[in-house]
């Protein structure tokens, strides 16, 4: 343990030392006092007098405050009659009123004045400066504390006084003025300013010295002896000195920058004298090597250097140094590692060039070459580097004239059908038995998910499993998305979406009802299943189609095994399902009524046998989806559009979309644009149904599979359509809206598809008369439940829609509007 002996100047505070105005530091009250109770120890002590020295008398009722008795008895105990052994321990750590810590010696010192009159009020500080003035030879500290009686003990067994931490100048501790430094701190000093000079300190970005130089500890030391400069003058030393040797270092832009810096320094050199100061003085400055580096001194945080920091600073290499890495410490640590091209890198591009492939992009930090046949790499690299992804040769094109192929090809009616209906009506059902009874599906396949739902108790739900496949829906036993299927008849193919019925999951049945042509309305025609329908999601949904532009309906009513085939009870929901149907404005002509039995299969590919249902003598539901499917208008003459369900992205680097193409024609090779991103693509393969083909027309339910694009850019919802003719996107629509609800300004989803987009109705520019399109009210304040409204639609961003699109608005979860785009 190092000895440290403190010297008279390590421990006097000058300011105060000169308060005292004798030379010996005693007041005249003092000296009176001390010669009557010298006198007075000297009469107490008697013949022990000649024992004892008048000094040490003296130095004795100093430290006692002129406690006779106690001064008496400190000299008897300590040079007339001193105990043998001493106890240094006990006496130490005595827990007398007569020994307290001094804060700033760290030690115990004797209190002879603790609580005592007027002397109570002073400072241990005082006391330790009466203390260390009392007398010529008490200056130091050994010296001071020599009269302690554990001082008795052996030499060899002495304590050491150790220095007490001083307080810690600079940024937190605050400047007291100089400290002196040991000659431990003096060498650990001297140490790291020649590892900072091999290191290069000088090459350290400007911000960082300058935020060195703020620190204020760093050059507490120099307050005394270079008292702080004006700011006028700090600012031009600062100029002078520091900022010329920085601008060599740095790029034009570095140095603007580091001058904006600089400038802010001086700033802060305005207000803040002791920052000031230490920005006028270069770090490098040798002369100062031993006042610069204290040990005490506060470095910048890393959170100031990452501020103050040039992240754009080409000296990458001191960059661990200012923050620690643990992986910058492993032997296997390259600083420069990812600066030239890997490996890998140079052998593509080498290969490209010899074989003109399609290299990697090269990564942007290879641009320095070591050799000349690197240098020649790079060339090939940059070249490289310039492909995209694009620049892939598109697949190439048939040139067809698709309109003249479909017209000529003679194919089969293709149609999609939205199957709807309030929750649990039995729409997956109905089409699990539908594909079953075409064979699709064999029955072995709704035996096993009959015995797998068995065990979870939903055997009903086993063929409802043929369409939901998902293993949330079957934990559920709900449908929540739409779920396709295909089949065909001898004239007519036909794509199923089946939707959910749950209100929850509105918008998915929204979203298969604007790709449908048509559409099967469940109906459940259990007593009181019925009545809660209409009351719910069946009245929903027909609204839905009506707004959606589906004209004609096959409205299954289901279950009636379990009104043991009632031909009232079919007779009384028809009639009930007619007349609401026909208030929307369904043609009857269009709707067509059938009794059966998903669950039973009763009246879908084949008439039922039993007699309880000899009284219906019409069609099968299949025959009823062949008779409704519309002889399709199909805009094939119009722009190529289509709304994207699906996306499915693979390894090879295509992007497949499934949706329904909604306008005009596309073709094998066709350029093709998504939007709303903007971002254009090939048409590389087709699929119509399940067949592959070269073209696809509007009214087809398509995949396909595009390349040239990244899939980022495409999400379920965009449109993809022609480049020639692209459909725009725009972010303020007028639509003809028939509210289902109170419609009136308020946030509100708009619904398209898959296409959600949020907004809000903006204003109601009028109402308007359901059939002749008269207005009846200009700008109504709302729009009542049934009323058909012109209404303006601001959305949050811009989204591909156009004029001629139908469109649904829900709010707070309820649909309370649809209708057509105006503009
Ligand atoms: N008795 C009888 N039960 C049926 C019939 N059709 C469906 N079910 C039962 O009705 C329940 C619901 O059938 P699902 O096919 O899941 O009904 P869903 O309309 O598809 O339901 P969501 O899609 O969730 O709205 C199941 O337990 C079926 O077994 C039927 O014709 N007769």
């Amino acid at each position: 343990m190092p000895v440290t002996t403190y010297t008279e100047d390590d421990l006097v505070d000058y300011d105060e030392f000169d308060e005292e105005d004798e030379e010996d530091g005693m007041s005249p009250e003092d000296r009176v006092a001390m010669s009557n109770a010298t006198a007075e120890v000297k009469k107490a002590l008697g013949s022990d007098t000649i024992k004892v020295t008048n000094t040490q008398i003296q130095e004795a009722l100093w430290h006692y405050y002129y406690d006779v008795d106690k001064s008496v008895a400190y000299l008897n105990r300590t040079f007339i009659a001193p105990p043998q052994k001493s106890t240094p321990k006990k006496t130490s750590e005595g827990k007398s009123d007569e020994f307290f810590f001094s804060d700033t010696l760290g030690l115990f010192v004797r209190s002879a004045w603790a609580g005592r009159g007027p002397a109570g009020h002073r400072s241990d500080r005082a006391c330790e400066m009466r203390s260390r003035d009392s007398g010529a030879s008490a200056v130091s500290l050994q010296a001071q504390f020599s009269d302690m009686p554990w001082m008795n003990v052996p030499h060899d067994r002495k304590a050491n006084l150790i220095p007490p931490s001083r307080p810690r100048g600079g940024l937190l501790g605050g400047s007291e003025g100089a400290q002196k430094m040991s000659k431990l701190q003096a060498l650990a000093a001297s140490r790291k300013k020649k590892i900072e000079e091999k290191k290069g300190l000088g090459n350290a970005s400007f911000p960082e010295r300058s935020m060195k130089r703020l620190s204020l500890s760093e050059h507490a030391g120099k307050g005394f002896a270079d008292p702080s400069p004006s700011p006028t003058k700090r600012q031009k030393n600062a100029e002078t000195a520091a900022l010329p040797s920085h601008k060599r270092d740095l790029a034009p832009d570095s140095a603007s920058k580091a001058q904006s810096q600089q400038l802010g320094a001086a700033q802060v050199s305005a207000t803040h004298p002791g920052a000031a100061a230490a920005f006028t003085d270069s770090p490098l400055s040798s002369t100062r090597a031993t006042a610069d580096v204290l040990v005490s001194k506060p470095a910048p945080s890393a959170f100031a250097q990452t501020l103050f920091g040039d992240a754009s600073d080409a000296r990458q290499t001191n960059r661990p140094e200012v923050f620690a890495m643990p992986y910058a410490m492993s032997s296997a640590f390259l600083v420069d590692a990812f600066s030239q091209p890997s490996p890998d890198d140079i052998v593509l591009a080498a290969q490209a060039q010899a074989g003109k492939k399609v290299a990697p992009a090269q990564k942007a930090s290879a641009k320095k070459t070591p050799s000349k046949a690197a240098s020649k790499e790079e060339e090939v690299s940059t070249d490289v580097s310039n492909l995209k992804i694009n620049d892939a040769p598109p697949p190439k094109s048939k040139g067809l004239d698709v309109v003249k192929e479909f017209e000529n090809s003679n194919s089969k009616k293709s149609v999609s059908f939205v199957v709807v209906g309030h929750v649990d009506a039995g729409k997956s059902t109905l089409m699990g038995r539908l594909l079953v009874e075409l064979k699709l599906v064999e029955q072995r396949t709704v035996d096993k998910y009959r015995r797998q739902a068995e065990k979870s108790g939903k055997q009903s739900f086993a063929l409802a499993w043929v369409m939901d496949q998902g293993s949330e829906e079957r934990d559920r036993g709900v449908t929540i998305d739409i779920a396709t299927n295909h089949f065909e008849t001898p004239t007519t193919k036909f794509t199923i979406l089946d939707a959910p019925g749950h209100r929850d999951f509105v918008p998915n049945m929204i979203a298969g009802a604007s790709q449908a042509d048509f559409a099967i309305l469940v109906i459940d025609a259990n007593t009181g299943a019925y009545e809660r329908g209409l009351k719910g999601q069946t009245r929903e949904h027909v609204l839905l189609l009506r707004s959606l532009g589906v004209q004609r309906l096959v409205v299954a009513v289901n279950k009636l095994d379990m009104v043991a085939w009632s031909q009232d009870r079919f007779q009384e929901i028809s009639e009930q399902v007619t007349g609401f149907l026909t208030g929307l404005g369904f043609q009857d002509k269009f709707v067509t009524f059938v009794p059966i039995s998903g669950l039973n299969g009763d009246n879908i590919a084949s008439k039922i046998e039993d007699t309880a249902a000899s009284w219906y003598k019409g069609s099968t539901l299949l025959e009823a989806l062949e008779e409704s499917a519309p002889a399709t208008a199909r805009a094939v003459e119009k722009p190529f559009r289509m709304a994207i369900s699906e996306v499915f992205r693979s390894q090879l680097g295509t992007t497949t979309l499934a949706g329904r193409i909604d306008s005009g024609t596309v073709q094998i090779g066709d350029k093709i644009l998504v939007q709303p991103s903007g971002e254009s693509a090939y048409v590389k393969s087709i699929m119509v149904d399940t067949a592959a083909q070269d073209w696809a027309v509007a009214g087809q339910s398509v995949s396909v599979a595009l390349t040239n694009i990244d899939p980022i850019h495409i999400r379920v919802g965009d449109i993809i359509c022609e480049t020639t003719n692209p459909i725009l996107c725009g972010d303020t629509f007028t639509m003809k809206a028939m509210a289902f609800d109170h419609v009136m300004p308020m946030p509100v989803d708009l619904h398209r598809g898959r296409l959600h987009a949020p907004g809000q109705i903006q204003s109601i520019i009028a109402t308007i008369d359901k059939v002749t399109g008269a207005t009846i009210k200009r700008k109504p304040k709302v729009v009542q439940p049934g009323g058909v409204a012109r209404l303006v639609i601001q959305l949050a961003s811009k989204v591909p829609l156009e004029a001629g699109q139908r469109v649904v608005i829900r709010s707070g979860g309820e649909t309370i509007a649809a209708g057509l785009l105006e503009s």
